[in-house]
């Protein structure tokens, strides 16, 4: 039996990482996919019938271990547990031992903290059983868009459908969506994922991966809103690497060191992203009325990649996109945790043609890719059998 499942990156439009200490943040999916395609093997595929195997399919690498020396080494931790749960110091301690066994190349060491999250997953939502796990994803790797959330969004959606825990139509074709109930169990798995890759998530880019759309997020809980203003935005990847984990944490190390100061930084935070929260959603009347609220948007974009340099998660690379940009008259902020990855630009609706391709040419011409992706659509789909 094989089900696939596919999950959404994200862009956030303000308020990463204060977020994660208690402010409002505000997020949009984006149409850029994680697929996990998941197959319980019959007994008679020769030699697949007692591993539980996982294949990135775009990295051309494939993990696997024999069921007998996953349940050895986490058997008594998990086994088909039907709430999530956080995994348990100890219990990380055995995955990460089962992941050494893998060798992963130093130079794609990244990746196991989402193979350690897969065998979390895997484990407790499946129990343990011989399963063929084949990953594929559209999205940039450790570059803010949240591959790491729609990685654990899909891994978990897949495998869900397949353990019996979800009420869904297994003789429907083509993409199906989960129910509420549903949506929330899965994206609070997900969660459990999210947490063995970034440390102390918020939990906001799993629950955009999972519902989509786009929403204001605060201490865990979710408000969907749509925008009333067209809101393109030109995605720039620096393409320099950067860990959300570490990032994170640097931020709480200054909190530690600053208190009363990062307090009022993401206080600030919270007020820019309620304001522009409100912006967005209040109607427009007419063009003029456009361009005064893109001028205020790009206002608080600015002010948010202020307080942003403020925690420390700025990088030249980024600096490099807002100085080239502000040549174009465009204004710029970092999205997701910083440190590198992708820079937000928002092109004005009056903003021509010409302008948008200067401006991409010549942060392509410094090393840099651009691209424009579709915000607030879909989030995490399923579906058995043959779908495209
Ligand atoms: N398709 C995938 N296959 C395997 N592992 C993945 C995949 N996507 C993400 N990961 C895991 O997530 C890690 C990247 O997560 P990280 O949180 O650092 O970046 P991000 O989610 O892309 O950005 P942000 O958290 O800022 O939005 C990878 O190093 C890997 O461990
Ligand atoms: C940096 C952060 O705020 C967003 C990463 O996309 C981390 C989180 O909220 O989990
Ligand atoms: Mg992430």
């Amino acid at each position: 039996m094989e089900v696939k499942a596919r999950a959404p990156g994200k862009i956030i439009l303000a308020g990463e990482h204060a977020v994660v200490h208690g402010s409002t943040a505000v997020a949009a999916s984006v149409d850029l996919y994680t697929t996990a395609s998941v197959r319980l093997p019959s007994s008679s595929d020769k030699g697949d019938h007692d591993l539980v195997k996982l294949q990135l399919k775009d990295l051309a690498l494939e993990f696997s271990w024999p069921i007998s020396r996953i349940k050895e080494a986490l058997g008594v931790f998990v086994g088909a547990i039907s709430t999530p749960t956080s995994c348990p110091a100890e219990c990380l301690k055995s995955i990460v031992s089962l992941v050494e066994d893998q060798n992963i190349p130093e130079a794609k060491i990244g990746l196991a903290s989402g193979v350690s999250a897969f065998l979390w997953l895997c484990s407790s939502i499946l129990g343990f059983v011989a399963v063929d796990v084949a990953i594929t994803s559209e999205l940039p790797l450790g570059s803010g868009l949240g591959s790491s959330a729609a990685f654990c969004v899909s891994l978990s959606a897949a495998l869900l459908a397949l353990s019996g825990s979800v009420n869904i139509d297994r003789e429907h074709r083509g993409w199906m969506v989960y129910k509420e109930d549903e949506l929330d169990l899965l994206n609070k798995w997900a969660f459990e994922g999210e947490k063995i890759i970034h440390g102390k998530p918020s939990g906001i880019d799993n629950t955009v991966s999972t519902y989509g759309s786009m929403i204001k997020f605060k201490s865990g809980s979710l408000t969907l809103i749509k925008s009333s203003m067209p809101l393109k935005m030109l995605i720039t990847n620096t393409k320099v690497g950067r860990n959300t984990k570490a990032l994170v944490a640097g931020v709480s190390e200054r909190t530690i060191r600053h208190p009363d100061a990062m307090n009022l930084v993401f206080n600030a935070v919270n007020s820019i992203s309620n304001e522009l929260s409100i912006l967005i959603q209040s109607p427009v009347h007419g063009e003029v009325s456009l361009t005064e609220k893109e001028e205020k948007l790009v206002e608080l974009m600015e002010m948010n990649q202020g307080l942003l340099q403020c925690m420390g998660v700025s990088h030249a690379s980024i600096e490099t996109v807002l100085r080239t940009s502000l040549k174009y008259k465009l204004v710029s902020k970092l999205t997701g945790a910083g440190g590198g990855g992708c820079v937000l630009t928002l092109l004005p609706n009056l903003l021509s043609g010409k302008v948008v391709d200067e401006v991409v040419a010549e942060l392509v011409s410094c090393g840099f890719e651009c691209f424009i992706a579709g915000i607030g659509g879909k989030g995490a789909e399923i579906s058995f059998g043959d779908s495209s």
